[in-house]
């Protein structure tokens, strides 16, 4: 069977029992043999039905009498994915969509259903105006356009309050629109939300120690695949459009690249390793960052890379492989219980395991995963991480702290609280980095990268000095 709705479907029914998106996906890639566009087709129903769950139900919540808590779980995935269509795809034709999942209906027991789904679909195409399908409408209808054309053309009706507006208009739970208004404003807020409901973009860091940043462009425009460099990164190239497989790419199986997102690149400049110094990455693992402190320290001097994933450690060292380091030496464990490492590192970074806030984009299930009371866990386990790697820095040592997400109560606390109890510890001003200091810095001295501004994912980094004079 390789009809991208039905296989679509099949992959929704198993993140709706708790797979994971992105393994849903790749089970159902597995047993069939896709052409590319269908492939990209069913990538797009699969992660956009997910991502946008929360607008779909509402559309169900509005236009049917039972609420979709209500609707069998594979009718509400039905109408997920006709409505997706619908809304969110402009190049296929209303028709074929309402079409093609009434077939759904048919084909997976629900025949007694069709008309339901029909009249369902139709009835939000009439709401929308007519039959060319109603994408682009919903997102005219925005917060900041209140004078914008026919609000009424969209067939979702939107609440006055603006956390549950913006909710349901870009589908989040509303926890986490509250914690980006209370930082940025209903403006920027809206372009953030906006923005993590794009596709995400590939980056590429390239690896001094094998080759150079001009001989990998070459190579990749000679395979037909278009990039761009990124200001301020002088490894870095973005991919544009879509590349194909990652693996088959040239460079990759000689180790001349990295796939690594800029953001996190940052995160190796801020440290500023130096050849020949030790340097501890505590939650290392698969290793992007691990391998970017290598190469910046020309392969020369210690890295001891910790996790207590065995599995993503295996990553690692693959990884390292690939790239033919030789510095990285790895350590399997809880880093909160590693007592050996006292006072012996010049740099320690600890990249905290975090709610990933900031990455949302390249997950579309993360917003649905993740709770106040996971980042309140979070929190918890991110300043133990601190307090006890704090401890393997020598005195006039630095350590970064990183995370990819967006919420104070895992960044910005996480430190003030870690400040508050380690007198011979503090901020330190990125210096010997060339970054513009306007567009990441704050007064605080940490970073903070808005995915919206800065065009990359969302991190918070920050450079912090152990005293001269500490024991
Ligand atoms: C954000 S990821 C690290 C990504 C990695 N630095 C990179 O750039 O590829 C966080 C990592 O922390 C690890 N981790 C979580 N809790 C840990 C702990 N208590 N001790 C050591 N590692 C931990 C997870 O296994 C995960 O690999």
């Amino acid at each position: 069977m390789t009809n991208p709705r039905q296989l679509a479907f099949i992959a929704l029914r198993d993140v709706h029992k708790g797979a994971y998106a992105d393994v849903a996906l790749d089970r159902v890639l597995q047993k069939v043999n896709l052409p590319d566009n269908d492939r990209r087709l069913l990538t797009e129903l699969i992660y956009g039905s997910v991502r946008r769950q929360r607008t779909l139900d509402t559309l169900i919540d509005q236009l049917a009498k039972k609420k979709s808590h209500q609707q069998p779980q594979d009718v509400r995935t039905i109408l997920h994915l006709g409505f997706y269509q619908l809304r969110y795809q402009e190049r296929i034709p209303a028709s074929a969509a309402v079409n093609t999942t009434v077939e759904l209906a048919k084909e997976n027991g629900f025949s007694g259903l069709t008309g339901f789904v029909n009249g369902l679909l139709r009835q939000y195409l009439r709401k929308a105006g007519g039959a060319g399908g109603a994408g682009g409408v919903a997102e005219k209808n925005s917060l900041l356009l209140p004078q914008s054309p026919a609000p009424d053309v969209d067939p979702l009706q939107l609440p006055e309050n603006p956390v549950e507006r913006l909710g349901i208009l870009h589908s989040f739970p509303d926890w986490i629109i509250q914690v980006w208004l209370e930082q940025l404003g209903l403006a920027d807020t809206e372009k953030l939300c906006e923005w993590m409901n794009q596709s995400p973009t590939i980056d590429l860091r390239i690896n001094p120690l094998r080759t150079s940043i001009e001989e990998v462009e070459t190579a990749l425009q000679s395979a037909g695949v278009l990039v761009r460099r990124i200001p301020y990164l002088p490894q870095a190239l973005r991919l544009i459009g879509n590349a194909g497989s990652i693996q088959k790419l040239p460079g990759f199986r000689e180790g001349w690249w990295t796939v690594q997102d800029s953001s996190a690149q940052l995160v190796g400049h801020l440290l500023d390793p130096q050849p020949g110094e030790v340097v501890i990455d505590a939650c290392a693992a698969p290793g992007g960052k691990t391998t970017h402190i290598a190469e910046l320290m020309g392969d020369k001097g210690k890295i001891w890379a910790c996790d207590r994933t065995s599995s993503r450690l295996r990553k690692l060292q693959e990884n390292s492989q690939r790239l033919n380091l030789q510095s990285i030496q790895i350590y399997t464990g809880d880093s909160r219980h590693f007592n050996q490492f006292q006072n012996t590192a010049d740099r320690v970074l600890l990249d905290a395991p975090c709610s990933g806030l900031g990455t949302m984009h390249r997950h579309a299930d993360a917003r649905w995963r993740q709770t106040p009371e996971s980042v309140r866990e979070l929190s918890v386990l991110q300043q133990e991480l601190l307090t006890h790697t704090s401890t393997f820095v020598k005195a006039g040592g630095v350590l970064v702290y990183a995370t990819c997400t967006l919420h104070p109560a895992e960044n910005e606390q996480v430190i003030s609280a870690f400040l508050a109890k380690s007198p011979d510890w503090q901020i330190e001003p990125p210096s010997g980095v060339d970054l513009p200091d306007s567009a990441y810095n704050t007064p605080q001295g940490w970073f903070k990268v808005w995915p919206h501004r800065q065009d990359m994912d969302g991190f918070f980094m920050v450079r912090l000095r152990k005293t001269n004079n500490s024991e």
